[in-house]
Parts: structure tokens; C-alpha cells; sequence
């Protein structure tokens, strides 16, 4: 099953140059995969197309067979839960507690409290945070705060999650350790897009590999392929 597929997608911001150009590919439903390009190649627009922060200028985005294009309105928050992102700069809200952060798009669904705690203990302890639980964001390390940020993207065990240089402030154990924490999620159905200009970690992760030029897409590395070069 395919769960996200780019058709011939260009965008082309006001008065800029084509930051995508013609990109076409499909993520199978469980797949783990990198994008990687140099500084402006196109990553970050190509997760803002998928997270509908952004419009394609051409082409088409499906996702789970949907085109994007017609997800409007009250939609787009419907399918901004289908899809959970990490960013390099967390976005936590500063005033709530590492618990209350995580727990966030859980109690946006409107589950019940019992089982938000639950799940919320599950995943802070698999990413070495309980004894944070009570702490407030602007008391944490850069590298805690980034793993409360991945924390709330997974929870809700999205269908999707797409990671925008997500190890960018962490030291290469945590790094690793996020890594293998994500590749951890397609076996529980998640499917996993982290963008990444390290391509040391890229390489060590042996999953397929995008690679983006100048908004083109010049390659697509399978696992194998990679492991020759
Ligand atoms: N909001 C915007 N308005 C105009 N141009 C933009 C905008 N966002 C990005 N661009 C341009 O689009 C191109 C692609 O940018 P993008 O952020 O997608 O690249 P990137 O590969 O993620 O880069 P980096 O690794 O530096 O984050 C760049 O030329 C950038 O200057």
C-alpha cells in the first residue's frame, strides 16, 4: 500500500526560483527513507507540501490516495493528525509541562484521561524522560526538549512522521538513539520521511535515500544499493 505519492510536483514560491521541480515518488505504508540535498535543495518545502504548510505550484500530492489539493478548510487539521512532525526547533508550548506537552494531540482527540496517561508514561519511558515529566520546556536540555518534540509527534502513532533534521542539536549517541527509535515506528504502521544533511547518519541507517538537487530529485537509493557504495 502506498501511503504518500508525489506526481510531477514544482513548487515555485512569489518571485522565487523553483524550489521543487518535477518530483515524482511514492513511500510504501511502513517504509523508513531519507531526503538529503544540499543547503536549499528543496527538503524543507517538500515536508511543508506534505504537512499542507505549503501548495504545490504543479503536480499533485496523495496522501493515502487523497490529493491534497482538495483537503480545505476544517480538513487540513484532520490531516494534520495523520501526520506528525518533528521540527529542529521543537515548538513546545513553554508554559505546560513535558506530560501536558506530549499528551497534547492525544487530549485533541479528545481521549480519555486514563488512557492519556498511560500512553504518555509508555512513550516518556521509552525516550529516557519520566523523571521529566513534571518540568517545564525552558527547564530542559536542548537534547530533552528535542525528544519532548518527537515524543508528541509519535504518540498519536501517526500513519506518517516527517522529521526536518531532527538530530541537528544532538550528540551522536542521543542522535543514534533517536534514529533507532524511528525505525523503530514502521513496524507499529507508521511510515517515516527524516530529512538530513548528515551523511554519515544517512549512510549508517542502510534505508533508502532521496536525493535532491537544486530542487531536483536526482536520486533514489534502495538500501542495497546503498550498502555497495
Ligand atoms: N517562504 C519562502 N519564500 C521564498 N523562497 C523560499 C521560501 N522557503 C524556501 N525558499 C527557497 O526555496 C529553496 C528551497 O528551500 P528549502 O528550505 O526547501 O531547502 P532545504 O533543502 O530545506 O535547505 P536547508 O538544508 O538549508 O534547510 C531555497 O532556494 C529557499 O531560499
Amino acid at each position: 500500500m502506498t501511503v504518500l505519492r508525489f506526481d510531477n510536483v514544482s513548487k515555485q514560491y512569489p518571485g522565487g526560483h523553483a524550489a521543487l521541480a518535477d518530483v515524482s515518488f511514492s513511500v510504501a505504508a511502513g517504509e523508513m527513507l531519507f531526503i538529503t540535498g544540499h543547503s536549499g535543495a528543496g527538503k524543507s518545502t517538500l515536508l511543508k507540501l506534505i504537512q499542507l504548510a505549503e501548495r504545490p505550484s504543479r503536480g499533485a500530492v496523495l496522501f493515502s490516495e487523497r490529493n491534497l489539493l482538495k483537503v480545505r478548510g476544517g480538513r487540513i487539521a484532520h490531516h494534520r493528525r495523520n501526520v506528525g512532525v518533528v521540527y529542529q526547533n521543537h515548538q513546545l508550548l513553554m508554559d505546560r509541562s513535558v506530560a501536558e506537552n506530549v499528551a497534547l494531540p492525544l487530549v485533541l482527540r479528545g481521549m480519555r484521561r486514563g488512557e492519556i496517561g498511560k500512553r504518555v508514561r509508555s512513550i516518556l519511558d521509552r525516550l529516557g524522560l519520566a523523571p521529566r515529566e513534571r518540568a517545564l520546556p525552558s527547564q530542559l536540555s536542548a537534547g530533552e526538549q528535542q525528544r519532548v518534540g518527537i515524543a508528541r509527534a509519535v504518540i498519536a502513532e501517526p500513519a506518517m512522521l516527517v522529521a526536518d533534521e531532527p538530530t541537528g542539536n544532538l550528540d551522536p549517541t542521543l542522535s543514534a538513539e533517536i534514529m533507532a527509535l524511528f525505525a523503530s515506528l514502521p513496524e507499529r504502521g507508521t511510515s517515516v520521511l527524516v530529512a538530513s544533511h548528515d551523511l554519515g547518519l544517512v549512510k549508517r541507517m542502510r534505508k533508502r535515500v532521496l536525493v535532491l538537487d537544486h530542487g531536483q530529485l536526482v536520486d533514489d537509493i534502495s538500501p542495497e544499493d546503498l550498502a555497495d557504495e
